[in-house]
């Protein structure tokens, strides 16, 4: 597992550090990091005009340089690429306040403090603002990133402008194709849109680990993980010891919707599949291996259920949805079913099995009364408290929450899922990660997972995407986060 670690943890590991070090040790170690990812990045450029050697040694390199120790890491990694031969301009875009000695080093290597650098560069390091910014970006800032080209932007530790805690980006902030972060990552890399600013992130060792809280904010799950946590079938288990699904979707008018969520379901761990709704010969027809029947009631007893995606919000939508929430199987609720828990909350109240709800933002603010904020981990977190459920936020970065606070950010989501049908794709799956006993979060954070790499694997060469798509990549990306994750371990 990775983790992502708020301002405040890491300045609290960083505290502790540095008393047993040198002054300015961190900030070295930062800096020289960062100089070297600099130098490979340039090492890459490709120059304009005639032939000439490309890397570090006659590049235009420009630090936009803040009032703090980011800009003190900024003009650092600076003053080795200048000893390097690089044309250094630094912009300090906060009055004169900069950091003195990094400055001063930086002039002494050959760089120029300057109110207006080329309009050109080979690499722009954003130095404006580290974990100690408030979102959004000084004027001067702002006038600058508007007129210079740059071939590559850095971010240094975060792109400047963002909520470092949460990911908002309620402001002007800088976008990265890369951040060089340090000792940690932060949750604005891995939530919200200031993930989508925050490019390809490199962590560069500052000797945090050690120090760090075992608790990070957020938790990303990594393939190792997802293998870990996976049901693996043994010489004993049968179709029935492998977990049944039961999927109550879909419906005469929305017969699709039972189609895609019985084959997210077939993909999973799970040794069966029911299916329970009005779709039936649909579902027949196209996954001849899904047993059917009309009602919640007629399917029996299974270890996991998945109930909403298409079935409609009248009368006996509810009913059936009342007779899921009976069964002591936990449940994943999706689509119309977190219409009708909106609309009832009561049906909720005497459920005692899991619960995991997987809402959209429309879905989100019928069952919270109010649109998630742009702190999507917090108010996923606040939801799943209030209701005692799992709760799986959807988004370009879906967040996972448990009832006791824990978040997790999924990383391979992409812009091609949000395509209609793929949420009933992911529903099934994760019932089917339920019914083969997988706790609920984590069946939920291994869903997203999985999902988004089978998204990953339907949008490759640029492809378009359909959730049929999707589902038919499900199985190939079970394959692929399984020996990857195993390999890893
Ligand atoms: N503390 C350490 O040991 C280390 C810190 N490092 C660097 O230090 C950074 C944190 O440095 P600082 O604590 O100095 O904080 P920052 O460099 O983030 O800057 C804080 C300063 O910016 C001002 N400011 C905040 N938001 C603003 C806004 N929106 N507009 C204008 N001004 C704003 C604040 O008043 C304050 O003066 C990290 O992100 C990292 O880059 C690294 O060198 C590694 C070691
Ligand atoms: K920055």
């Amino acid at each position: 597992m990775n983790g992502a670690w708020s301002a405040a943890a890491i300045r609290r590991a960083e505290a502790q550090l540095m008393s047993r070090l040198p002054p300015g040790t961190l900030m070295q170690r930062a800096a020289a990091g960062l100089a070297a990812e600099c130098a490979r990045l340039l090492r890459k450029r490709t120059p304009q005009g005639p032939k000439r050697n490309q890397g570090v040694y006659g590049a235009t390199v420009i630090v936009l340089a803040g009032p703090g120790d980011n800009g003190g890491d900024a003009l650092y990694a600076a003053e080795r690429l200048a000893r390097r031969g690089a044309r250094v301009f630094a912009v300090p875009v906060m009055g004169d306040r900069v950091h003195p000695t990094a400055a001063a080093a930086l002039v002494r290597a050959g760089g120029r403090l300057v109110a207006t650098p080329p309009a050109r560069c080979d690499l722009l390091l954003d130095g404006v603002l580290g974990i100690g910014g408030r979102p959004g970006l000084p004027g001067r800032a702002l006038d600058q990133l508007g007129r210079i080209e740059a071939g590559t932007v850095v971010a240094v530790d975060v792109p400047s402008g963002v909520d470092v805690d949460t990911g908002a980006v309620p402001a002007s902030a800088v976008t990265a194709d890369v951040t060089v972060a340090f000792g940690a990552r932060k949750p604005c890399h891995v939530l919200g849109r200031a993930s989508l600013l925050t490019g390809r992130l490199v962590l560069v060792d500052i000797g945090l680990g050690d120090v760090l809280d075992p608790n990070p904010a957020v938790r990303v799950a990594d393939e190792g993980d997802i293998a870990a946590w996976w049901h693996r079938p043994g010489p004993d288990d049968d179709k029935y010891t492998r977990g049944v699904v039961g999927v109550a979707a879909g419906s005469e008018r929305y017969p699709g919707a039972a189609v895609l969520a019985s084959t997210g379901a077939l993909a999973g761990p799970a040794g069966y599949v029911r299916y329970a709704g009005s779709a039936a010969e649909y579902v027949r027809r196209t996954r001849p291996e899904v047993v059917c029947t009309p009602t919640v009631k007629e399917a029996g007893r299974v270890q996991a259920w998945l109930a909403g995606p298409g079935f409609g919000t009248d009368e006996a939508a509810l009913a059936e949805l009342r007779e899921v929430l009976v069964s002591p199987a936990p449940a994943v609720l999706d689509a119309d079913a977190l219409t009708l828990i909106g609309e009832y909350p009561s049906v909720l109240s005497r459920r005692e099995a899991p619960v995991v709800l997987t809402p959209h933002d429309r879905e989100y603010e019928r069952l919270y009364g109010s649109p998630p904020s742009e702190d999507r981990a917090g108010a996923a977190a606040a939801l799943a408290k209030r209701l005692n459920c799992t709760v799986l936020l959807k988004g370009h970065h879906t967040v996972v929450a448990s009832s006791d606070g824990a978040v997790w950010a999924n990383p391979t989501g992409r812009p091609q899922l949000a395509t209609a049908g793929s949420g009933d794709v992911l529903a099934g799956f994760m019932a089917s990660l339920l019914a083969s006993g997988m706790d609920p979060v984590r069946a939920a954070v291994a869903a997203a997972y999985v999902h988004g790499a089978a998204g990953g694997l339907a949008a490759e060469g640029g492809r378009t995407v359909a959730a049929s798509d999707v589902a038919r990549e499900l199985p190939a990306a079970v394959g692929a986060v399984l020996s990857r994750g195993r390999g890893a371990a």
